[in-house]
């Protein structure tokens, strides 16, 4: 199978656990290359749990699972930072270093993932900023911006090493519907430019503008809309 045929996320009978407790059990999905899939379901229901083992926060409790070609069950922790080179990771609270600008903080993780040569660290900088929106921004300090734009140079920070995967915990959560639109928009672009994109969030209204696969955490079991049909409802 060549490489671009390999799933980005594959889950089999996998476990999602905090501590000892079991959040959602005997889940099995996969999510293809360049393909969207938003994660919905109750406040609690599990989706920043699954989130968090998918890039290896929170360690496999059983089953087998895949991402980005990284068996998650042996998963040694020097292995880690090799997984999140391949995956961009979006919070709601956006976690920019509020110390210093937009151009540092975006530096700072270039240099952390073993960007060097001065020329080069412009160049991807610039591409980034300007594929979010914000190519005239790279100097402002982040509380000169808005929470959109904010959330936008989160975006740019998570696209710096093309992932071949996004995973975003509510991306759109607090910011205003309009603003939260175009937050949507940047991600289906992004999305039809080749990265994978599992998205949680509570925005039904994002879901029913831009309708795409759903999956859907529930009394802890995952639940697909490629498979059962069900109601847009918490
Ligand atoms: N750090 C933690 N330690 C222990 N239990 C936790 C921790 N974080 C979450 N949980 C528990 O795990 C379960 C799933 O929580 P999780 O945060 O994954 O839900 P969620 O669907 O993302 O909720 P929300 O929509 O509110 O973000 C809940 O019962 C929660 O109380």
């Amino acid at each position: 199978m060549s490489d671009s045929a390999v799933p980005v996320v594959e889950l089999h009978d996998a476990y999602i656990m905090q501590d000892v407790n079991t959040v959602l059990q005997k889940i099995t999905f996969t999510l293809e290359k360049g393909e969207f899939a938003y994660l919905v379901g109750r406040t609690g229901s599990g989706k920043s749990s699954l989130l968090k083992t998918l890039y290896a926060d929170l360690p496999l409790g059983g089953g087998v699972g895949t991402v980005a070609g990284f068996p998650l069950q042996k998963l040694s922790s020097g292995k880690v930072p090799y997984l999140r080179r391949k995956l961009g990771i979006i919070f709601q609270d956006f976690q920019l270093l509020f110390d210093r600008t937009v151009a540092e903080n975006l530096i700072f993780v270039l240099k952390a993932t073993g960007w060097s040569g001065k020329a080069r660290i412009q160049n991807r900088l610039s591409e980034v900023l300007m594929r979010v929106g914000l190519a005239n921004s790279a100097s402002k300090m982040p509380h000169q911006l808005s929470g959109g734009e904010q959330q936008r140079v989160v975006i740019a920070r998570a696209l710096l090493n093309e992932p071949l995967l996004l995973l975003a915990d509510e991306p759109t959560g607090n910011l205003d519907p309009e603003v939260a639109a175009d937050i949507m928009r940047l991600f289906v672009e992004i999305n039809n430019a080749g990265t994978a994109v599992l998205m949680a969030t509570h925005n039904y209204q994002i879901i029913r503008q831009y309708p795409k696969r759903v999956l859907k955490c529930e009394n802890g079991q995952l639940i697909d809309s490629t498979q059962v049909s069900f109601k847009l409802t918490e």
